[in-house]
C-alpha cells in the first residue's frame, strides 16, 4: 500500500516551509552560520520531538528556525523539501512561509523571500512541481504587526498566491486580523487561516465570515457544530488537514479517533497535509499511510482524498 500511496499524484496545500527543516540540516546550517546549539547531536534534538499541545512544538519550532540566516539557507531548507515531493509524486505544493519568525530576528525579509522564491522557480524548471507560496502572519503578534509584514511583501506581490495565519491559536482569533486581511484582499490576495486545530468551531466561523478565506487550515473541530458541517458541505469549503500532525500535537489522541474519514464520507471536501514534516513524523506519503493502517482508509478513499487536494489548489493548472 504504502508504494501505491506514494505513487498516487498528490498536491500539497498545508505544510510550512520552516517546519521541513530536518535535524541534520538544522545541525548543517547551525555549523555554516556558526551558532552554538542548545542540543548536542541530531539524536537528542530528534528526542525533543515530544509534544502535548501546539504551544510546545511551537516552542521549539521557533528555536529551530533560528538557524537560518541567508538566502542560501532558505534556498537548501526549500529545495530539500521540494526534492521529497519528487519522491513522493506530489505534484503541486502550496507552502507557507512565517516571515516574522525571520524579520524579528534581523534577517531581511527580501533575504528570505529571495531564497524561497528561487528555490519554487528551480523546483517547477528541473523537478516539473508547481507551486504556490503562501504568506502567514503569526496570530500570537499584533495586527499592527502582521500590517507591517504586508506591507513589506507589497513590493513582491507576484511571488505570493494568498496569506495565511497560523502560530498559537487559542486566545488569538481570526477576528483580531480582520483589518490586515481586508487590505490583503483588496491588494488582490487570496486567504488562508489556521482554524479549529485546538481552537473552537467558532473560529473556523470567524475565519470565513470575517477573513473570506478559500480554504480552512485543519478544521477539524468542525465537526463539534452541526450548522457549521452544513455550511461547509454545501458551499465545498476545502479542509487542510494534517493527519500525523493532529495525533503528534494530541488534537487527537490517537489516529484511530481521527474524524477525517467520517468527515470525508458526510461529503466535506478534506485533504491530505503534511504541516511539519520534519517534526510530526512524515511527509504526504506517511500522512496518507497513517490513515491506511490506523483507519483502515481504502484505495477508493485516498484516491478521492488525493483528488480533492488537487480540486482545492489556489493556483489552477
Ligand atoms: N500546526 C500549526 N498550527 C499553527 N501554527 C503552525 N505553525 C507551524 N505549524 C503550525
Ligand atoms: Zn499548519
Amino acid at each position: 500500500m504504502y508504494d501505491w500511496l506514494n505513487a498516487l499524484p498528490k498536491a500539497e496545500l498545508h505544510m510550512h516551509l520552516e517546519g521541513s527543516l530536518e535535524p541534520e540540516l538544522l545541525f548543517a546550517l547551525a555549523e555554516r552560520n556558526k551558532i552554538a546549539l542548545p542540543w548536542n547531536d541530531v539524536e537528542t534534538l530528534r528526542k525533543a520531538y515530544a509534544f502535548n499541545n501546539l504551544q510546545e512544538f511551537l516552542d521549539l519550532y521557533y528555536k529551530g528556525a533560528d538557524v537560518l540566516r541567508t538566502s542560501q539557507d532558505f534556498y537548501d531548507l526549500t529545495w530539500a523539501y521540494l526534492l521529497r515531493c519528487k519522491a513522493q509524486n506530489v505534484i503541486h505544493t502550496e507552502p507557507f512561509f512565517d516571515p516574522q519568525t525571520h524579520t524579528d530576528r534581523g534577517v531581511p525579509f527580501e533575504v528570505v523571500l529571495n531564497g524561497i522564491a528561487s528555490a519554487l522557480k528551480d523546483g517547477e524548471q528541473q523537478l516539473g512541481i508547481t507551486s504556490g507560496l503562501i504568506l502567514s502572519f503569526l496570530r500570537h503578534l499584533s495586527e499592527e504587526q502582521a500590517e507591517k509584514t504586508l506591507d513589506q511583501a507589497l513590493p513582491f506581490r507576484d511571488a505570493f498566491v494568498a496569506v495565511g495565519l497560523d502560530s498559537s491559536e487559542m486566545g488569538h482569533p481570526p477576528s483580531k486580523f480582520q483589518r490586515v486581511f481586508d487590505r490583503a484582499r483588496h491588494e488582490g490576495f487570496l486567504t488562508v487561516a489556521h482554524a479549529g486545530e485546538e481552537g473552537p468551531p467558532e473560529y473556523i466561523w470567524e475565519a470565513l465570515d470575517l477573513l473570506k478565506i478559500q480554504r480552512i487550515d485543519h478544521g477539524v473541530r468542525a465537526i463539534e457544530d452541526e450548522r457549521l458541517m452544513q455550511r461547509i458541505i454545501d458551499e465545498q469549503i476545502p479542509l487542510t488537514v494534517c493527519p500525523l500532525s493532529n495525533t503528534k500535537l494530541c488534537v487527537f489522541d490517537h489516529m484511530s479517533q481521527h474524524n477525517i474519514l467520517e468527515m470525508l464520507e458526510r461529503g466535506v471536501k478534506v485533504t491530505v497535509n503534511s504541516d511539519d514534516p520534519a517534526y510530526f513524523g512524515g511527509y504526504m506519503t506517511e500522512n496518507f499511510h497513517a490513515l491506511h493502517t490506523d483507519l483502515g482508509m481504502t484505495k477508493e478513499q485516498a484516491t478521492r482524498l488525493a483528488q480533492n487536494g488537487l480540486d482545492a489548489r489556489l493556483i489552477k493548472p
